[in-house]
């Protein structure tokens, strides 16, 4: 179990963060915005895959491509033309298409069948900035390491996992909870949930004020994923992309339930998060 630890807490705000992502130069092109390479979607979860790679359009991304099972590529294709949809079998294709990327995010629908572990090692092998999630993380809690070029999105249940403690322990400090998970794993680490946190090492963690209790429905997390590696993928730094992304989808949220909590979805996201990223 986590020990107590008191640190200072930096509240997240929207219009500081702006800062970090200025209005396009005339002369730009999609080349100038990053190209993100996002792996998941097992069998019955190709709908998660398929919200990360919308959000990390929606955020700006120049390029977004998919690596998922072959079944999926061409529905995914069809369902969102903008994305880059590869079907891919093994370590080999999914190494070809990353040479191509900037940023990759595991983890989405992945599943934790030998597909999946195998892609999570090519990937984790590309070198590449990575944002790690869902099955990406239950893969990392079965052989952990540490690697300072990644962002760790764990909800609670994943946090428990990777620090090999219950749900409760967690949220009686969520606070040490994410400091020892940045310490064990390394990088930047996001621990969902209400008042979701934010640490990359050093004094300050961040906290989200934004967000409501109808982001509890499936798929807001691989939202999320999208949000930052589209971020990440446009130059900004781990701990800054992770910053803003929680900001901007739980505010994204918040615009989202306006019309009320309960029965919002993961893909009512995508229109505020487009406002939000041009909101200076
Ligand atoms: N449309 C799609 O394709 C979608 C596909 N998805 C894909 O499904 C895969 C499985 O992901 P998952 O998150 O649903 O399952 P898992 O990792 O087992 O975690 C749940 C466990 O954690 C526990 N828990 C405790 N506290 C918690 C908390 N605060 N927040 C959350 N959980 C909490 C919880 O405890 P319980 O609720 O039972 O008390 C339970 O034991 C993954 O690949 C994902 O990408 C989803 O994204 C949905 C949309
Ligand atoms: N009650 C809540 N208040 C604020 N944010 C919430 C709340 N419930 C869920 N969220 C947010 O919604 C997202 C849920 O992510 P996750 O549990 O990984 O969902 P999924 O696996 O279905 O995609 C996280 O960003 C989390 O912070």
């Amino acid at each position: 179990m986590p020990e107590k630890v008191q640190n200072k807490i930096s509240v997240l705000a929207h219009a500081e963060l702006m800062t970090l992502l200025p209005p396009r130069e005339q002369e730009s092109h999609k080349g100038d915005f990053g190209h993100v390479l996002l792996v998941g979607g097992h069998r019955g979860f190709c709908g998660a895959i398929r919200l990360a790679g919308e959000a990390a359009l929606r955020v700006g991304s120049g390029l977004v491509s998919i690596a998922t099972k072959k079944e999926h590529a061409a529905s995914l294709t069809l369902s969102r033309p903008e994305l880059m949809c590869h079907g891919v079998a093994d370590q080999r294709e999914l190494k070809r298409i990353a040479t191509a990327c900037d940023v990759i995010g595991i983890g989405p629908g992945l599943g934790q069948t030998r597909w999946s572990s195998s892609l999570y090692e090519a990937a984790l092998e590309t070198g590449l900035a990575a944002v790690v999630d869902a099955d990406g993380l239950n893969l990392l809690s079965r052989s952990p390491r540490k690697n300072k070029n990644w962002v760790l999105t764990p909800h609670v249940g994943e946090a428990a996992r990777l620090l090999r403690c219950s749900a409760a322990d967690i949220q009686l400090d969520r606070q040490a909870a994410v400091k020892e998970l940045q310490n064990e794993y390394g990088g930047v680490v996001v621990l969902k949930g209400s008042g979701s946190l934010v640490y990359g090492g050093g004094d300050d963690i961040y906290m989200c004020k934004a967000g409501n209790p109808g982001m509890a429905s499936g798929g807001m997390g691989d939202v999320l994923t999208g949000v930052i590696s589209g971020l990440m993928a446009q130059g900004l730094t781990i701990l800054d992309a992770a910053k803003m992304a929680v900001m901007v989808h739980a505010m994204a949220a918040d615009r989202a339930a306006q019309k009320g909590q309960r029965g919002l979805l993961a893909s009512d996201l995508m229109q505020p998060i487009r406002e939000l990223v041009n909101d200076y």
